[in-house]
């Protein structure tokens, strides 16, 4: 392939990379760019004002890109492989901002700036793009920033935007010839060159991987000393596993104060969990004082509480009393003076008068971003936030990144679980990827102890697809869970479309969306008998539907959110992003169907979705801020306020549908306060109110539209396996 001058009139050219995702971008170009022999003759400069990036990677990787291209010649095939080799990765991940068609986090910017002040984005779009809108939002943003907007340049955009519907048919002189003829001044952009042009300087830079001393991160550079790093000590992003070879000794060393592991002396992050060790505060329940150490070595007792337990059925006033991790006794009136004064003395006593003791609660469906969004939540974070909300069990979704389609991102999650006090269990998705093409090794994954299936985030289009996959989940007897929204009914996601999106000009998600692929997905599971759960349920009309399924004989779930039975649309106008979510939040009579749903058992299941995104990337305009709310943390408070206190369902009931059912869709063991159960229960004032603070979250995020919410239902004490995780 010929070397192409991709400049402008006069020999110059800056570029400037945004990505909706910068930290991704970077991460690939580095790497990509560690990996090729970088020849020819455009020069290309970075010039950033950090737009796009929204995590502290970005900027670290972003300065590491910057070092990359300073002075340095590339030809044409190496851009377009770099620019490749970004978007396919960033395809693969598209599915955690839920835009569809990979649109947004797979869609990158270039903005190419002739030294004349000519410039142009390259919206360099992804495979499998399949929705025009997003294109026509960003090339808004074009216009918009056009001085003078002729005919030509609206022609010019309307030739942009056909050329990438067919990207094949772009070529590197169309590219070139609209760098020269787009009049577009991009306002805060520093002049990067000096009015003298001269040619570049072209000065050998080392390949990323030098040498055979150390592992070099892909993203910022910077040199890790330790052979078993996995998360890089400057940046925190993970390390490449293939470029190991270290040699160097380290004399002193850090130990990270969360995971233990022991770290290069300069850390910052930890090599072993990524976590920010000098920021870390550790959870109150695990600091190692000495009165906290004799309450994890002793017994417990929990006196005078009331029981609910839908497994037993109990429901009255008695005391509990933990041993070894099991409940060791429930009964009336067992006092710390019935046992040996030795075993008397290390017995803790809990005061639960007034308070319900109930199992520990289930979350089968968070979002814990670990690995590779750990900016967001990881996974001992998320840990602390699902104890604080009183649960003991969790079931994570599959759309990290490295997305769990491998036995060895699932590995790692259950390890690192292994170490947060909590039960943390995994899903793997269905497809490779979240592609919706191709299957996982589901018996591999499954042997590997996956909880089950899910391509959460994204719908699962290709029904033969979807049948294989049911078929073989029937065959590893292991659950299916689907996010429900047909493309085809979605403008922009995240806002019901109806009067809210209306208002907003926003153009939104149809309840239709979802309920085609409810319809579908009802007959599929009937008709494979595969244990179906259609997660967050948002429309009324599907509820409709699962209830007739449920009828025919499927083995059907459903899932419903704190904010689904909560909120409706108008919650938009009033918290925003923070109300931005897929599914929408849709009509009172949406949630009003979704509680009868709940009432008479056709959801069976009530779960966070907790979604934690960064207050950068929750701050942006709502059209370009991703989808999602935390929810761990408010989850049996919103229950109690809007299902319980109302009259529309019991305690008991609430807690069967937190606790009971999501575990035994799961295939677990369902938690229960009976003697000889695990010890793993929650301890909360059913009226006792609190106020939902930002500071307070255990969580890494804060997006909930519930912040200064007054609610009942505060969590007192979260025990898991027999030890305190929790205590308010
Ligand atoms: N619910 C959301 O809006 N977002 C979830 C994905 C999902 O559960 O669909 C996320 O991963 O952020
Ligand atoms: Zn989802």
């Amino acid at each position: 392939m010929g070397k192409v001058k991709v400049t402008s009139k006069n020999n110059q050219v800056k570029v400037q990379i945004r990505s909706s995702n910068g930290e991704q971008l970077n991460q690939n170009m580095a790497a990509y760019l560690s990996s090729v022999n970088v020849e020819g003759f455009l020069p290309f400069y970075i010039v950033t004002n950090s737009e796009g990036f929204t995590a502290e990677y970005g900027a670290a990787g972003f300065e590491t890109a910057k070092d990359f291209f300073k002075n340095r010649v590339i030809d044409q095939n190496t851009f377009y492989n770099f620019i490749d080799s970004s978007v396919k990765a960033l395809s693969g991940m598209s599915a955690y901002n839920m835009e569809y068609g990979n649109v947004l986090v797979s869609l990158d910017t270039v903005l190419v700036e002739s030294r004349t002040g000519r410039a142009m984005y390259l919206y360099y779009p992804v495979y499998g793009y399949n929705n025009g809108n997003f294109f026509n939002t960003f090339l808004g943003d074009v216009v918009s920033n056009m001085t003078t907007p002729s005919a030509t340049d609206v022609s010019y955009i309307e030739r942009l935007n056909d050329m990438l519907r067919h990207p094949d048919s772009m070529s590197w002189d169309t590219l070139k010839e609209y760098a020269d003829s787009v009049k577009v001044i991009i306002p805060n952009v520093p002049q990067m060159h000096p009015a003298s042009y001269s040619e570049p300087v072209i000065t050998p830079v080392q390949p990323i991987n030098s040498g055979n001393a150390g592992k070099t991160c892909p993203v910022c550079g910077t040199y890790n000393a330790l052979a078993d790093a996995v998360f890089c000590s400057n940046c925190g992003n993970r390390l490449n596993l293939d470029d190991i070879n270290v040699s160097i000794v380290e004399t002193e060393y850090k130990t990270c104060p969360a995971c233990g592991f022991v770290n290069s002396p300069d850390s910052v992050f930890c090599a072993g969990c990524g976590i920010k060790m000098d920021e870390y505060k550790m959870p109150e329940d695990k600091q190692e004082t000495d009165e906290k150490k004799e309450i994890q070595n002793t017994s417990i007792l929990i006196k005078n509480g009331r029981v609910v337990d839908p497994v037993s059925g109990t429901d009255e006033v008695i005391d509990v009393f933990i041993k070894n991790n099991v409940i060791e006794e429930i009964g009336h009136d067992i006092n710390a003076a019935d046992f040996n004064s030795e075993e008397s003395d290390n017995i803790k006593i809990i005061n639960a008068d007034g308070m319900i003791v109930a199992p520990g609660l289930v979350d089968t469906h968070v979002h814990f971003r670990d690995p590779g969004f750990t900016y967001k939540e990881d996974i001992i974070t998320g840990a602390s936030a699902a104890a604080r909300g009183g649960f003991t069990t969790v079931v994570c979704m599959a759309n990290t990144k490295p997305v769990v389609d491998n036995v060895e991102t699932l590995r790692y999650i259950q390890e690192k679980g292994e170490t947060t006090g909590i039960h943390v269990m995994q899903t793997a998705t269905v497809t490779k990827e979240l592609n919706g093409t191709e299957l996982v090794d589901m018996e591999a994954l499954a042997d590997a102890g996956a909880a089950g299936f899910t391509d959460d985030g994204i719908p699962i289009m290709d029904e033969h697809v979807l049948v294989t996959a049911m078929k073989k989940a029937v065959e590893l007897d292991l659950p299916i869970s689907l996010h429900e929204e047909d493309p085809e009914f979605i403008i922009r996601p995240g806002v019901n479309q109806g009067k809210v999106s209306d208002q907003l000009g926003y153009g939104g998600a149809s309840a239709t969306a979802e309920d085609v692929m409810v319809a579908r997905d009802c007959m599929l599971a009937l008709n494979t008998g595969a244990s179906v759960c259609i997660q967050h349920i948002s429309s009324g009309n599907s509820v409709e539907l699962v209830r007739l399924a449920k009828k025919l004989g499927a083995d059907i779930h459903a899932e419903a959110t704190p904010h689904h039975f909560t909120l409706t649309e108008d919650a938009v106008l009033k918290y925003g992003t923070n109300a931005r979510m897929n599914p929408p939040l849709r009509t009172e009579n949406d949630r009003e169907k979704i509680i009868e749903g709940i009432k008479d058992g056709t959801i069976d299941m009530i779960v966070t979705d907790h979604a934690p995104h960064s207050e950068e990337e929750k701050a942006k305009p709502l059209e370009n801020a991703p989808s999602g709310i935390t929810g761990l943390e408010t989850s049996l408070a919103l229950g109690i306020k809007s299902l319980v206190e109302p009259g529309h369902i019991s305690l008991m009931k609430l807690i069967e549908l937190m606790s009971k059912n999501p575990a035994e869709f799961y295939r677990m063991v369902p938690g229960s306060i009976t003697k000889g159960a695990s010890a793993d229960i929650v301890i909360f004032g059913e009226k006792d109110l609190w106020t939902v603070n930002r500071e307070d979250f255990a969580s890494k995020a804060c997006n909930s539209p519930f912040i200064g919410w007054e609610l009942p239902g505060k969590v007192h004490y979260t025990i898991c396996s027999g030890k305190i995780i929790y205590q308010a």
